[in-house]
């Protein structure tokens, strides 16, 4: 059995003219592994929905292939193992929570039994009577998921299953989401919420304007900890910085000069700046968040930071 539960390699999509048309995805590989939480996070317009589309074979790519479950994507026995909530299901307005689970069960040839277990998992069981168009938002969202986890699949795709959500109700998909996985079943998550990747997923691939710029554990990302350095004068502090660690590694902000070493290099850092005449006047260990990764593989400016009202992805192009 392999290790990847979703594979793609090199998927183009070119919406419109060959040439000219506008390009959503631009040679994205991704790989999606068994039991894991995969946050797959973007901007607005990054490329997730489309790339997700062409790995469960809902739209043709215009280059490249995708793999689940070790077959192509869109093979009806990949199909039957995994669940999906792309853009909302069409649920009937006027067909309870229950009926319209039922519907979609026997159209993908489920029994019954399937809908009741799909209600009690989402916590709607004793709502599944109601009908769809006197759900909350969060309901809807929650018979969404409840959609997707009939059959009991293997893969769970999930696009953007918090957007709209007050925060009890995206709390509690979050504590869903992690449940499933405990379980056993593989979460590709998409979300333009760092925050809410970083809670819940083991690793994560970062899409913007169509390219795959990373993929790697939240953990990796962070890069583990970093030091902070307050003290005077800064340039002289930074140049020292740089020495020692290298130029990608150190970053200022305000009057501090972040680097990226570990933790183990703190006495080797600090007894440097010293040698260097620099007067220390903080030295902290940090964990970087990963907001804060985000914004520097961006290249947004400090200032920009400081205007960054919430913790998305958005505020990052
Ligand atoms: N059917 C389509 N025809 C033409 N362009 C499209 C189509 N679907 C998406 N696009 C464009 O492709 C790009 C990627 O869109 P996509 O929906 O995949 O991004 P996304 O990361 O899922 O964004 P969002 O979070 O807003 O859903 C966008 O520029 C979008 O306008």
């Amino acid at each position: 059995m392999s290790e990847f539960v979703m594979q793609t390699q090199d998927l183009v999509k070119r919406y419109g003219k060959a040439e000219t048309g506008r390009l959503a995805v631009d040679r994205v590989s991704m790989s999606v592994r068994r039991g894991e939480v995969y946050g797959f996070l973007g901007p607005n317009g990054a490329g997730k929905t489309t790339t997700l589309r062409m790995a469960l074979g809902l739209i043709r790519p215009t280059s490249g292939s995708a793999t689940v479950l070790g077959l192509p994507a869109g093979r009806p026995e990949v199909t039957a193992r995994v669940g999906a909530l792309i853009e909302g299901p069409g649920f009937y307005p006027y067909l309870s929570g229950r009926d319209n689970l039922r519907t979609m069960a026997r159209y993908r040839g489920l029994p019954d039994s399937v809908v009741d277990a799909a209600l009690e998992r989402v916590d709607l069981a004793d709502r599944g009577d109601d009908r769809f168009k006197a759900y909350s938002l969060g309901m809807k969202q929650r018979l969404g998921v409840a959609s997707a986890l009939m059959g009991d699949p293997d893969v769970i795709v999930l696009d953007e299953p918090t957007n709209g959500l007050d925060p009890a109700g995206m709390a509690d998909m979050r504590a869903l989401i992690v449940d499933l996985a405990r379980g056993g079943q593989t979460v590709l998550l998409s979300s333009h919420l760092l925050a809410e990747v970083e809670e819940i997923c083991d690793r994560v691939g970062v899409i913007a304007g169509g390219r795959l710029l990373v993929e790697s554990t939240v953990a990796e990302l962070r890069g583990g900890r970093r030091l902070r350095v307050t003290g005077s004068p800064v340039d002289r502090v930074l140049a020292t910085a740089m020495r020692i660690a290298g130029e990608e590694a150190v970053h200022l902000e305000g009057q501090s000069v972040l680097l990226d070493v570990p933790a183990d290099r703190t006495p080797e850092v600090v007894r440097a700046l010293v040698a260097d005449g620099a007067d220390l006047h903080e030295v902290v260990i940090s964990e970087r968040t990963l907001e804060e990764v985000f914004f520097e593989m961006t290249d947004s400016s400090p200032t920009d930071r400081l205007h960054a009202q919430a913790p998305t992805l958005e505020n990052v192009r």
